[in-house]
């Protein structure tokens, strides 16, 4: 028999850790006979009194702090609990109150989780990756925690962020826990809040940038691919500047993708081929006009381009349909210093300093939040998009629901019930003018579970950007005639775990066409999927 670990270091490691739910037999091999109170349960038995706890807490971020701990002591349990109550828990998990948690990070801090690598450890960090206790890892969502959802530099507090999305891609698509690995790189902070703080968990220094920063994110992604050379990196919740300079350094050269580009633009697209199809029209008919030119914007944009090039447009074509407007206005031809992606899309235009006056000008039928400003979709800006549109589409993307640029209630009572409407945060459903409304969603979590499953079944090299578009069309597919009906332009959260294996499947089946898959494919592509997926059950010794 191998070995096994016994006693407190049985109970201590997660993975292993059955709790209450150990057998007779099993406290016995592990020498745990009287360390357990003597009631054997089930996994279902400590799932219903988990949710019990969970619901007796008032506020979400205490929620959080129960399920974090559960986390940490008992692996399958948790997973076992958030698969099984996706619709209530994601929002606990993750937005809203990820954000919360990671704002109050210094508090709430107990226990260790996840790889700090900070600017001190430049010129040895392959010591501290060598440092994480687990042999394999699959995959590695990192962030420097500059941009923490809308919410800013959170510095070290950043960390709930990669944690928060690793247990969604286990709960979602089934991607085994303990290959998994929640990194923070610490290079100081810039929230003048958490330079002052006492209690600030993180280096009380302001950032390094520049060439220090780009030379010190590069050794840590030699030393994590130096121990684990398969292994797929997600950027997560960088500053713009670095998020497309990152992504761009590295999308050639090693299987890497942001998440916040291009899982976000995989997201939004999806939820536009739904609105189109209500519509009865096509991505290339309709206008878009984004608020923010970001990270979101930028990876949206882009994509919505390929995706009418796809429909027959020419690229040029394409770009007439989409419009920017960012800090300064609406983003015009005689502008100067436009960064790329605003030259990309400027158009010859009038200049207009606000956003109502913008739609005036473009006459968009969508208009897309991306530049988390709460209220900037305001009763004029929604009116005025009835007025001009049958079917106005409204994605207020920004997150967590504080930075939502309007709520749902508000965009369908302001188009008269008319908008199609997705949000980044969740919204509960909305009766108006006796219709009842269940928005949904347009949050990169529908996808990256999926696109992290089919990456690591294919074992790229690289990660093809024809890899979004396909997940975008594999999640459109799902949304059903009853969803729409019911305003709902993605499918219900209690289908994700089939949305993460067809988007999976369609993620795999790029990169072994493209060729950059690091294994042979699959006689079965979908039954290799679905034996890759990890499962909440307890092993029996
Ligand atoms: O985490 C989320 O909810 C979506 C996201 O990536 C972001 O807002 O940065
Ligand atoms: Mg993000």
């Amino acid at each position: 028999m191998k070995n096994i670990s016994v006693g407190t270091e049985a109970l201590d490691d997660p993975f292993v850790n059955q709790g209450t739910a150990f057998s007779q037999d099993a406290r016995i091999k592990r020498k745990l006979r009287g360390l357990l109170p003597p009631r054997v349960t089930t996994l279902e038995h400590q799932a219903k009194r988990a949710l019990e706890r969970i619901h007796q807490a008032e506020e979400p971020l205490q929620k959080y702090e129960i399920l974090s701990l559960i986390r940490h002591r008992n692996a399958t349990l948790f997973y076992y609990l958030l698969e099984n109550n996706i619709e209530e828990l994601m929002p606990i998990v993750y937005t809203p109150t990820v954000g919360k948690a990671c704002q109050e990070f210094d508090r709430i801090y107990t226990e260790p989780e996840g790889l700090y690598v900070t600017i001190e450890d430049k010129g040895s960090v392959q010591e501290v990756i060598n440092n994480w206790p687990h042999d394999d890892v699959d995959m590695i969502v990192v962030t420097d925690g500059e941009r923490i959802l809308g919410l800013g530099d959170l510095g070290a507090g950043g960390m709930g962020i990669p944690i928060g999305k690793l247990s969604l891609y286990t709960a979602c698509a089934g991607l085994n826990p303990a290959r998994s690995l929640p990194v923070l790189l610490d290079v100081g902070t810039n929230n003048q809040g958490l330079l002052h703080d006492p209690l600030y968990l993180g280096l009380q220094q302001l950032r390094v940038d520049g060439e220090e920063y780009y030379a010190f994110v590069r050794e840590f992604i030699e030393a994590a691919k130096a121990r684990w050379p398969h292994v797929i990196i997600q950027f997560e919740d960088f500053a713009n500047r670095h998020a497309f300079a990152l992504l761009d350094q590295w999308k050639d050269k090693t299987a890497c993708f942001n998440d916040d580009i291009q899982g976000t633009a995989a997201v939004a697209v999806a939820g536009f081929y739904a609105a189109a199809r209500v519509k009865g029209s096509s991505l290339s008919e309709e206008k878009f006009l984004f608020l923010g030119a970001g990270e979101a914007a930028g990876g949206i944009a882009d994509l919505l381009v390929e995706a009418m090039m796809k429909e027959g447009l020419t690229q040029e074509q394409a770009v007439d349909r989409i419009f920017l407007f960012d800090s300064h206005g609406l983003v015009t031809k005689d502008r100067e210093g436009l960064t790329p992606l605003k030259q990309k899309f400027a158009h010859e235009q009038e200049p207009q300093s606000t956003f109502l006056d913008a739609i005036g000008e473009v006459k968009p039928t969508a208009i897309v939040g991306c530049a988390a400003q709460a209220g900037s979709f305001n009763a004029y800006v929604l009116s005025a998009m009835a007025r001009i549109n049958e079917r106005p589409i409204i994605f207020a993307l920004s997150n967590p629901t504080s930075r939502s640029e309007c709520t749902a209630r508000e965009a369908y009572t302001y188009t008269e019930g008319k908008c199609l409407f997705a949000s980044g945060s969740p919204f509960p459903q909305v009766e108006v003018n006796g219709k009842t409304f269940i928005p949904r969603q347009s949050n990169n979590s529908y996808v990256f579970p999926g696109i992290g499953l089919g990456l690591v079944v294919s074992s790229p090299r690289i990660v093809p950007q024809s890899v979004f578009l396909s997940a975008a069309e594999a999640l459109s597919k799902i949304v059903s005639e009853d969803d729409l009906e019911n305003g709902s332009l993605f499918p219900s959260l209690t289908k994700i775990r089939e949305v993460s294996q067809s988007i999976a499947a369609a993620v795999a089946e790029q990169c072994f066409t493209a060729g950059v898959a690091g294994v042979p494919k699959p006689d079965d592509l979908s039954k290799a999927i679905q034996e890759a997926m990890y499962k909440p059950v307890y092993d029996r010794i």
